[in-house]
């Protein structure tokens, strides 16, 4: 007969004990059967076996009305007696070459995961295993998982890394939320292998609704919208970042003339561009932001930064002075949640053990659509040593191959990766692109690479919105966690920058570090289209 196909989108793993007062279990499971759960597990932790038996064997029957396939948790003895379509197993049940002898080789196999090791292990037996639940990928309180650490999107990758070509499925389980959905399907694709997960694994955010359809089909949009992207990007292998060409027909020029494009869309929309930035670049920042037509917030309380998120084009996080961590999380989580661009900065990451502790726990919080740094910063987040960090700034060499880098710490993270330096190197995991402007008048002020993170963010707030308008009937579409072309504003936010500090450190009035500072802002106040058109030494490699 042969195992049937899975359909692991949202797979409801069921719990009465979170079902909301007055709410019966199985009207809960049709109600969100209806909203479009594609597998259920039966998981019952206090039943004794004759009810376990006949709760499997009702919810089954409401199932097959739905020709959705059921499993059951840990008890092969009530997946034989009720005949559902298989078990899931964790790590200290039932051994998983006797739980294969004993269920028959039709039946399906799911096993948990909470590490490498255990994936590793999992992978080595893909002969007699269907898939994985990899989890918990965030705290949860539907199961006691104490001394264990949350995986997050970027453990939940590594695992899908290592079960790469086994031909085993995988689902993640644990603290899975809509507002934490997107940031977990596009955060965990597996750096090298590029896989993605299969599905996620739910019990709260559905049986603890008192819609529970509703919470079916809000989580079964994103997931749907996520593979259609996914197959989108297969099918059209080696298309340019958003700018819908094939990388093939994209050239220098033609990016030019997007950012041209863009920069009149900052003037036209003035975006909100919300920063979250150190006490020693703030007043600057906030004049570069102004400079090109944008319009910056500088807040940082948590209140206050919860409430701003649904108005702002875009986020900027550069932690450099690390005063407010939680107001951090909060606005970074409420970034994802409304979808905004988030620009994160982690400035002298490679300075302390400390600061590389803050950005991990940031990075768990959420997912940066956008990361930039200098040599040393994007050297700590790569975890490379081939540049070394003193305070906020990079010494040596550089990078042997900055391409690469930030091309592989691209797919790790799933974000765009900006390098600055005399050399600007952009890539959003596909292709590099290098900008050779900037005058080194730039090294000697403070914060220069932190204004260019605010103007990042002023031009991703525009790629932003010009989507948006440009695209009313997709609006709805949640294939990607931020829309509009993230690599372009990028290489805005950065070309717009450099070019402007060229045409500043030319002007016969510019003696030093503080008259260019002056004329940097107005440079940037100033700076037409053409110019950057003109001056732009862009390349893509
Ligand atoms: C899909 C999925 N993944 C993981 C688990 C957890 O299983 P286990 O570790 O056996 O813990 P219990 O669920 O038995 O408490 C799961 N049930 N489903
Ligand atoms: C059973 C299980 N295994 C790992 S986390 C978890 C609970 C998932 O529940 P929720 O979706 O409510 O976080």
């Amino acid at each position: 007969m042969g195992r049937q196909a899975i359909d692991y989108s949202v797979y409801l793993v069921t719990g009465r004990e979170f079902l909301p007062p007055g709410k019966d279990y199985y009207e809960s499971l049709e109600e969100s059967l209806q909203g479009g759960v594609t597998l259920v597990q039966v998981r019952e932790k206090n039943a004794d076996t004759g009810e376990f038996i006949e709760i499997a064997r009702k919810t089954k029957e409401i199932c097959d009305r739905y020709n959705v396939p059921v499993l059951i948790n840990d008890r092969i003895d009530v997946h034989l007696a009720v005949g559902t379509a298989g078990i899931h197993i964790g790590q200290t049940d039932c051994p998983l070459p006797l739980a294969r002898t004993l269920i028959g080789d039709d039946a399906i196999i799911g096993l948990s995961v909470s590490n490498v090791e255990q994936a590793t292990r999992a992978a080595q037996h893909s002969d007699i295993l269907d898939y994985i639940g990899v989890g918990a990928v965030w705290p949860t309180g539907s199961k006691d998982t104490k001394g264990r650490k949350s995986l997050g999107p970027d453990g939940t990758g590594e695992i899908l890394d290592l079960i790469h070509g086994s031909g085993l499925e995988a689902v993640a389980i644990g603290g899975i939320h809509l507002p934490n959905l997107a940031q977990l399907l596009h955060g965990s694709v597996a750096p090298k292998s590029r896989d993605a997960l299969a599905g996620i694994a739910i019990i709260s955010d559905i049986v603890a609704s008192t819609t529970p359809k509703e919470a079916a089909a809000n989580l079964r949009l994103v997931v749907d919208s996520f593979k259609r992207s996914r197959q989108a990007l297969k099918d059209e292998a080696g298309v340019f970042g958003g700018l819908g060409q094939k990388r093939a027909e994209v050239d220098a020029k033609k990016l030019a003339e997007k950012v041209q494009e863009l920069m009149a869309v900052v003037k036209r929309e003035t975006p909100l561009v919300h920063q979250m930035t150190n006490t020693v670049v703030v007043n600057d920042s906030a004049n570069v932001t102004l400079a090109v037509g944008a319009s910056p917030i500088m807040s940082t309380h948590p209140r206050d930064v919860h409430d701003l998120s649904p108005a702002i084009g875009a986020l900027l996080i550069n932690f450099g002075t690390i005063g407010d961590k939680e107001g951090m999380k909060v606005a970074g989580r409420q970034a994802n949640v409304n979808r905004k661009p988030l620009i994160f900065d982690p400035v002298a990451i490679g300075a302390t053990s400390y600061r590389r502790e803050i950005s991990e726990e940031l990075l768990a919080h959420w997912q940066p659509t956008i990361i930039k740094g200098n040599a040393a910063e994007i050297g700590a987040m790569a975890k490379s040593t081939e540049v070394a960090s003193r305070g906020v700034d990079s010494v040596g060499s550089g990078f042997a191959d900055p391409g690469a880098v930030v091309k592989a710490l691209a797919r790790k993270r799933a974000a765009i990766i900006v390098l600055t330096g005399e050399k600007d190197y952009i890539s959003d995991g596909s292709v590099v692109i290098k900008i050779s402007n900037g005058s080194h008048l730039l090294e000697r002020i403070t914060g220069s690479g932190c204004q260019a993170g605010s103007l990042i963010g002023c031009f991703a707030a525009a790629a932003r919105l010009d989507y948006l308008a440009k695209n009313e009937t997709k609006f709805e579409d949640d294939s990607q966690l931020v829309q509009g072309d993230m690599l372009l504003a990028a290489v805005a936010g950065i070309l717009v920058y450099t070019v402007a500090s060229e045409v500043a450190a030319a002007r016969p009035d510019v003696k030093g570090p503080g008259t260019f500072r002056a004329a940097l802002i107005d440079e940037l106040y100033n700076l037409t289209p053409d110019v950057v058109a003109e001056k732009a030494k862009l390349e893509i490699l």
